[in-house]
């Protein structure tokens, strides 16, 4: 049987698994049935917890699990080089990274604090290119690196506020990522998810509403699963994807087609 996604026996990083309902988690079962070696970066404890029970449930063995605070640098390099120590060589990276403060997720955008904005930006956008400078001494193979976005990064979308701003960073950032990282054939990507309901996704007011109208008016008259998400990012950290780079792939139902 030909074997196209090539990511057996890959070494692949995957940032953000909070618990069941995370996209990164989705991704990880994905990514473990295509026979990828799985490592994952976490921040809180309680994420390490829920981490290593999913595991253990589902039976899936971690190459590596390290600590990660996306708002030190310090603390990515240290990841990275722990990483890039035990597995020599990383062919992927998926940063499903992102926070800004709950009050700045609701109400009016024009009441955003200086500090909530910098905030945001710092944890769901820089981080993004702290990661890729970080990780790049350990792709020397080439590589791919995926990022999680929303349709709010380019609409505005009312409760999204702040978060959309980082995301419009995040994504002209894989852009300019992309074409750093073309010479060395790693590949830099977005997806950009549909609504999906994530422990992260209760911070964002209007969430239900969106969900709803996504049913009525998206093309395919559905919203998209985790499951869906985590089959087009192995999609995009694989060998079928090796002629996109800088790219925000949507999988969404085709919501965002729509006027
Ligand atoms: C009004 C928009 C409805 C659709 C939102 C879809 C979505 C859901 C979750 C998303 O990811 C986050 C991640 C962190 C985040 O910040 C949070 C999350 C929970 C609590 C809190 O204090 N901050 C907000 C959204 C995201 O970027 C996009």
């Amino acid at each position: 049987m030909e074997d196209l996604l090539k990511l057996k026996g890959k070494n692949i990083v995957i940032m953000g698994v909070a618990n069941e309902r995370s996209l990164a988690w989705g991704v990880a079962r994905s990514l473990y049935k295509a026979g990828a070696n799985l490592i994952f970066t976490y921040r809180l404890e309680r994420s390490l917890g829920k981490l290593n029970k999913l595991l253990n449930d589902n039976n899936y063995s971690a190459e590596i699990i390290v600590q990660c605070d996306v708002n030190s640098d310090e603390s990515i390099k240290d990841a990275f080089q722990e990483i890039g120590e035990k597995v020599g060589t990383i062919h992927g990276i998926v940063h499903s990274v992102a926070f800004a403060h709950s009050e700045d997720l609701k109400g009016d955008f024009i009441n955003t604090s200086r500090s909530g904005y910098a905030f945001a930006q710092d944890t769901s956008s820089y981080s993004l290119i702290a990661v890729a400078r970080e990780a790049k001494p350990f792709m020397a193979e080439g590589g791919s690196i995926v990022t999680m976005s929303y349709l709010g990064a380019e609409r505005a979308v009312p409760g999204y506020n702040v978060m959309g701003v980082a995301k419009a960073a995040l994504e002209s950032s894989v852009k300019y990522l992309a074409l750093d990282l073309g010479k060395e054939n790693i590949r830099v990507n977005a997806i950009s998810a549909g609504a999906i309901r994530t422990l992260a996704a209760k911070g964002v007011g209007s969430f239900n509403k969106i969900l709803h109208k996504i049913e009525e008016s998206a093309p395919l008259k559905r919203n998209v699963t985790q499951e869906e998400v985590g089959d087009m990012t192995i999609a995009m950290l694989s060998n079928l994807s090796r002629g996109v780079t800088g790219e925000i792939i949507y999988v969404d139902s085709g919501y965002n087609i729509i006027g």
